[in-house]
């Protein structure tokens, strides 16, 4: 036995076609569809039980297939399908579901996405935050620019092409995070509000994702200047260089705003923990 997330974009698949559902409770009760019927909740909540699962999960004479960018629409016999610059590849779905995981760890995840200056202490705080957590039994892993730079991301500089490949990157490994029930804090400049809506947008779950924004003035941020950067920015020895002579936008609505008036490091990553604990994500 296996089951299905109520909410969840799948598609249906009858004898003649192919077309975009959402698993609902309605669904799961019904017979017809080859459901057995809507699990009381021992396993927490919106779940229903089905007699199998997989990257094409079978009831009686439909399909439904978790619902994948690039699988098309209106054929039935599509194994492969085309994703990007990738031809001919399918999307394989783990019999151990996401709730599973969440519920193994006692916790949901999530991504905070924390976006700002150079020197806006955003390293700080995620890294306090994941000790924090650490401390309550939970699982939290810090994807920092800086780090992710040395490898998955070495191949890239500061053009707006570079920071947006950066961001789609960050972004795609944050969803994985997530789906493996990690909370996950992304600690990354992130400039330009197109490329952190895009991730936004690419989350299994629209809610996974909070933006953090760290409104720290650029004057404070030159006058901790930890790293000289933004002396060699002002010297003209680095170009392109965020706040100062390349752009930041702000988040227009972001779900926190950490100020300097917040306090210390700690203090701010306190209120993201506060938060955390407040929207259940500490908790199956
Ligand atoms: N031109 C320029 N502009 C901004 N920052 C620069 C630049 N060159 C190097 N650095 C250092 O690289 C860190 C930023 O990396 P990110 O991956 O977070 O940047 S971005 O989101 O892709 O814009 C950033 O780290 P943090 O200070 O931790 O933010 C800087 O130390
Ligand atoms: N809330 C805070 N108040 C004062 N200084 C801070 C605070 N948070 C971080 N700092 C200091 O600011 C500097 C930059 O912090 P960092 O976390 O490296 O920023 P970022 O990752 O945004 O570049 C460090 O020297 C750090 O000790």
């Amino acid at each position: 036995m296996a089951c299905l997330r109520v909410g969840r974009q799948m598609l249906r698949q009858t004898a003649s076609l192919v077309c975009p559902t959402t698993t609902t409770m309605m669904m799961m009760a019904t017979k017809g569809e080859g459901f057995l019927g809507v699990c009381g909740g021992s396993l927490g909540g919106s779940q229903a039980y089905a007699p199998s699962c997989g990257v094409l999960e079978r009831f009686g004479s439909s399909l439904l297939a978790p619902r994948r960018e690039g699988r098309p629409f209106g054929s039935t016999k599509a194994e492969t399908y085309d994703v990007g610059s990738s031809s001919n590849i399918k999307w394989h779905e783990s019999p151990v579901t996401r709730d599973a995981r969440e519920k193994q760890l006692n916790q949901r995840g999530c991504v905070l996405w924390m976006t700002g200056l150079s020197g806006s202490g955003k390293s700080t705080v995620a890294f306090t935050l994941e000790h924090m957590l650490q401390e309550e039994g939970k699982l939290c892993y810090v994807l920092d620019g800086d780090n992710v730079r040395h490898g998955l991301c070495q191949d890239l500089g500061f053009t707006a092409q570079c920071r947006e490949e950066n961001i789609r990157r960050m972004g795609e490994v944050a969803n994985l995070m997530a789906n493996a029930g990690i909370i996950t804090v992304v600690s990354i400049i992130s400039p330009f509000a197109k490329d952190r809506n895009k991730v936004r947008e690419r989350m299994e779950n629209k809610s996974d994702f909070h933006e953090v924004y760290m409104k720290i003035p650029v004057s404070v941020c030159e006058e901790r200047d930890p790293k000289g950067l933004y002396k060699k920015a002002r010297a003209g020895k680095i170009k392109g260089f965020t706040g100062i002579d390349a752009p930041y936008e702000a988040p227009e609505n972001p779900e926190i705003t950490l100020e300097v008036n917040d306090g210390n490091a700690a203090e701010m990553a306190r209120e993201l923990l506060d938060y955390l604990r407040s929207h259940k994500f500490l908790e199956y």
